[in-house]
Formats: C-alpha cells, sequence, structure tokens
C-alpha cells in the first residue's frame, strides 16, 4: 500500500502546558522484525503490540505474499503462522512497500537466497533511496538482479538454487544492511558472517537468536563487531511483547522539554543502548528527563521516561552516536532551536539518504520558521534562542519525522508552523496528533478543526 491520500497541511500553535501519562505504539525495528521472523518461523508466532502503521502492515502484506498467514484478533494480537523458511512462496504480484525502507530493504534480503523471483516497488520517497546498499552484497550470494541504473525501485530479483555465504564488511553504519545480508544468510547453507566497523541497533541478531537460530557477537582487535550466523537454522516461533518506540517517544519527549510548565511520562519505551542516543544527549543539554520503572522485557531494557520543560544548553553531539539516535536528528534539531547557544552535529552523512534528505529538509524548515543553521555537507548546527520563532510552511518530502518534528516546533514557537503533509505521520506513527491532543497539543488540520 503505497501512501496514496492526499497531502494534509497541518498546524500547531502554542498553547497551554503538556501534561499527562501517554504509550507510543510498539517500535517499528522490532515490529518488522517480529513479522519476518514469524513468517519463516514452523508454527504460530504471536505479537502484542505490533505498530500498526503503514510502513508495518507494508511488511505484513509482503510476507503474507511469500505464504504466511497473518490474522488479528479483536484485541489487537498478531498470529503468524509460518511458511518456513527455505519453504517461501513465490509472490503472484508485485510487493509494494510504500515509504518502508526497513520493510524492503530486510525483505530483500529473505528473499534474496530463495529461488523464487519477486518485484519490490515502492513510493516517490522510497524510490529514489539507494538500493544498491543491499543488492551488491545478495549479488555475492549469487542473487540475481533486474534493476534500473543506480539500483533504485522499482526493481526485481531472483534467488540461486543454493546461495552463497557471505563474509562481509558493511561499509556504512547501517542496521538495515547488516540485517539484510544476515537474513540472506538465513537461507545459505555454511556459515555468514558479517564485520560492522561501527555498531548500529542489533534487533535482529537479538531476535534471531530468540527463533532459536546460532547467532554469535565477538568483537575483533579492532573493535569491529563480528557476527556469525549458521545457515539453515530451524526456526521456532515465539511470543513477542513489542515494547514502545523510542524514536516516536523523542516526539512528546522533546515537546516537553520545549513548552513552558509541562510534564509529560511516556510509558513502556524500549531502552536499547543502541537507541537512547537521543536521551543521552538532551541529558548534556540540560534536560530534566528521569528514566523510571526500568526493568527487563523480552530481553530488552524498557523504562517510563518522564520529561519537563527545560533550560537547555547547546552542546556538540559526538560523530560516534549518530548510529543510536540516527532517526531522532530532526528532532534534536527542534529541542536546539530553543537551547541557549549553538549546537553542533556532526557525522551526518546517512541523513541524507532517508525518507527524505533530513539534513536539507532540517535545514530548510528551521530557516523557514527564523531559526538560524548551518548545513554542511554531512552536519548541521543550530543556533539557538533566537526568538520569533515559527511562521513558516515546512516541505515534508514524504518524510513523517520531518512532519512530526516540525509540528513539535510549532508548539513551543511564537508563531505557528505549518508542514505540507500531516498524512504522511501514519508512516511510523498513526496515533501521533490524538496523543498530543491528550497531552493538550494545538495541533489542527488546515481548516482548524483538531486532527
Ligand atoms: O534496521 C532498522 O530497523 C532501521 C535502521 C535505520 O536505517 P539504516 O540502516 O538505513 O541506518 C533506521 O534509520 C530505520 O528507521 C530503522
Ligand atoms: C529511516 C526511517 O525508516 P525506513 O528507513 O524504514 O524507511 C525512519 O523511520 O526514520
Amino acid at each position: 500500500m503505497s501512501h496514496v491520500s492526499s497531502p494534509r497541511p497541518m498546524t500547531a500553535r502554542a498553547g497551554s502546558a503538556l501534561q499527562g501519562r501517554i504509550r507510543v505504539p510498539g517500535d517499528k525495528s522490532v515490529s518488522h522484525r517480529a513479522l519476518m521472523f514469524g513468517a519463516l518461523a514452523v508454527g504460530r508466532t504471536t505479537v502484542r503490540g505490533l505498530l500498526e502503521s503503514e510502513d508495518v502492515l507494508n511488511t505484513a502484506g509482503a510476507m503474507r505474499a511469500v505464504g504466511a498467514r497473518i490474522e488479528r484478533s479483536a484485541e489487537g494480537v498478531y498470529a503468524i503462522d509460518g511458511a518456513g523458511l527455505g519453504s517461501l512462496l513465490e509472490p503472484e504480484h508485485v510487493i509494494d512497500f510504500g515509504n518502508a525502507g526497513t520493510g524492503v530493504r530486510l525483505t530483500m534480503g529473505i528473499l534474496g537466497t530463495h529461488p523464487i523471483a519477486a518485484t519490490f516497488v515502492g513510493d516517490a520517497s522510497l524510490s529514489r533511496r539507494p538500493m544498491g546498499r543491499v543488492l551488491d552484497p545478495l549479488r555475492q550470494m549469487g542473487t540475481s538482479v533486474i534493476a534500473r541504473s543506480g539500483d533504485r525501485l522499482p526493481l526485481s530479483i531472483r534467488g540461486p538454487e543454493v546461495a552463497l555465504p557471505l563474509t562481509y564488511r558493511v561499509p556504512m553504519p547501517s542496521a538495515q544492511v547488516k540485517s539484510a545480508v544476515l537474513l540472506a544468510g538465513l537461507n545459505a547453507p555454511g556459515e555468514t558472517t558479517v564485520v560492522e566497523p561501527v555498531a548500529t541497533r542489533d534487533h535482529t541478531e537479538k531476535m534471531l537468536a530468540g527463533f532459536g537460530a546460532d547467532i554469535s557477537v565477538t568483537l575483533d582487535d579492532a573493535g569491529a563487531r563480528v557476527i556469525r550466523l549458521k545457515g539453515q537454522p530451524e526456526l521456532k516461533p515465539q511470543d513477542i511483547d513489542v515494547p514502545g518506540d523510542p524514536s516516536s517517544a523523542a516526539f512528546p519527549i522533546v515537546a516537553a522539554l520545549i513548552v513552558p510548565g509541562s510534564d509529560v511520562t511516556v510509558e513502556n519505551v524500549l531502552l536499547n543502548e543502541h537507541r537512547t542516543g537521543l536521551i543521552a544527549t538532551l541529558l548534556e543539554m540540560g534536560a530534566e528527563i528521569e528514566i523510571l520503572n526500568e526493568r527487563s522485557a523480552g530481553g530488552e531494557r524498557v523504562g517510563d521516561i518522564r520529561a519537563r520543560s527545560s533550560r537547555l544548553k547547546g552542546v556538540t553531539v559526538p560523530a560516534e552516536r549518530a548510529p543510536s539516535m540516527i532517526d531522532e536528528y530532526p528532532v534534536l534539531a527542534v529541542a536546539a532551536a530553543f537551547a541557549q547557544g549553538d549546537t553542533h552535529m556532526p557525522g551526518l552523512e546517512e541523513l541524507r539518504v532517508k525518507e527524505s534528505d533530513r539534513l536539507a529538509a532540517v535545514a530548510r524548515g528551521l530557516e523557514a520558521n527564523g531559526v538560524p543553521c548551518r548545513e554542511g555537507e554531512a552536519e548541521l548546527t543550530v543556533t539557538g534562542g533566537a526568538g520569533r520563532i515559527g511562521g513558516g510552511t515546512v516541505a515534508t518530502h514524504l518524510d513523517h519525522r520531518i512532519a512530526m518534528s516540525f509540528l513539535v516546533l510549532g508548539l513551543a514557537g511564537e508563531r505557528p508552523v505549518t508542514v505540507d503533509d500531516g498524512a504522511v505521520i501514519a508512516t511510523s506513527f498513526p496515533t501521533f496528533t490524538s496523543l498530543f491532543a491528550g497531552l493538550g497539543a494545538d495541533i489542527a488540520d488546515r481548516e482548524g478543526l483538531t486532527a
């Protein structure tokens, strides 16, 4: 299902303080993987708290297309009857991933070593994003690819009868590339090894181990993670409880910090160490954030995050922290607009190949709303405390995180902020506007109706 609804401009304006306790929907990375690994297991996997957003529902459609049965109960629990690793069916139609980079790249990995053909399409945003980073290692494992120049969607693949296991050093910090190679390795006889010089989110490794795969992680002499996976395991079904998405929690947390008088708690948030870079950065900026009720659930750390309005100061974010907060830079830039002094963010090359060129989209959005910033090749510097923030319209370029980040800016600006399309928020956080309304935020569509 591509994003086909018409653009829906939305406006956020400053109003009352934000107050309350909320839960954000389930983590997007874990939700995609729960559906995929459930489809590869033999037997019934159940998933509670699955993120029911466009991206994840497209992955459910893809897994159905290759033979998994996926059903949702009235209580919202998903039951997945796996088709089984090595037994996937050839899809009868093109697989449409809409806006979802994770969905399409990980599915290419899975299907790339099955002896079936598949064709992938996506929306205008996904069709601009680079797929060569996944197709290159797949070609080395024996996958045939027909793609237009530059390895962009739409494209078709056919897996070999018997795939070749691979040792692959991931050239850029990308959990999607790492995961695609490991998932391809699942159906290759022998051992597939992925060397990851810069650590990225480890949900694939952890969840595959939970499903019974033989997978190990060690560090080499240079400190790179070495992930070894034995091919052709029998994956066993699991019961999964998906914790709240820290990348979604980022929006109410930053909003609470910058809207005067606010006090917001987001309950049951995933606190995986590869996902908490934003919290570390906000604490360095002087944010009043507390982690409460910290516990372990399903092999992950989770907790409640309380954020209160704070006097923030600008910081330099270490470049090596980027993978642990890669999706949070747009909303960090919004926090930085209200901090005293400069916030410097180096190491952002990967932001240029997300749903939009996020470095450019953030810089243009800040400029349109009176926030001074400097955009470099792979860095951004935001000068906070300028005053008279807001009054602009932001081009979202089919990017949910740009839309949500600038609506948060509008909640604390002197003037309202409009985003040209709020419909894209359904990619990852379909309950965004209703949860914000419950906290007391004024976010409305163009007609002035509360969204
Ligand atoms: O593996 C994942 O679930 C994800 C990895 C990241 O992408 P990259 O691998 O392109 O950095 C992130 O931006 C995306 O939202 C989710
Ligand atoms: C980059 C993102 O997702 P994906 O790559 O899955 O489209 C995101 O959600 O910010």
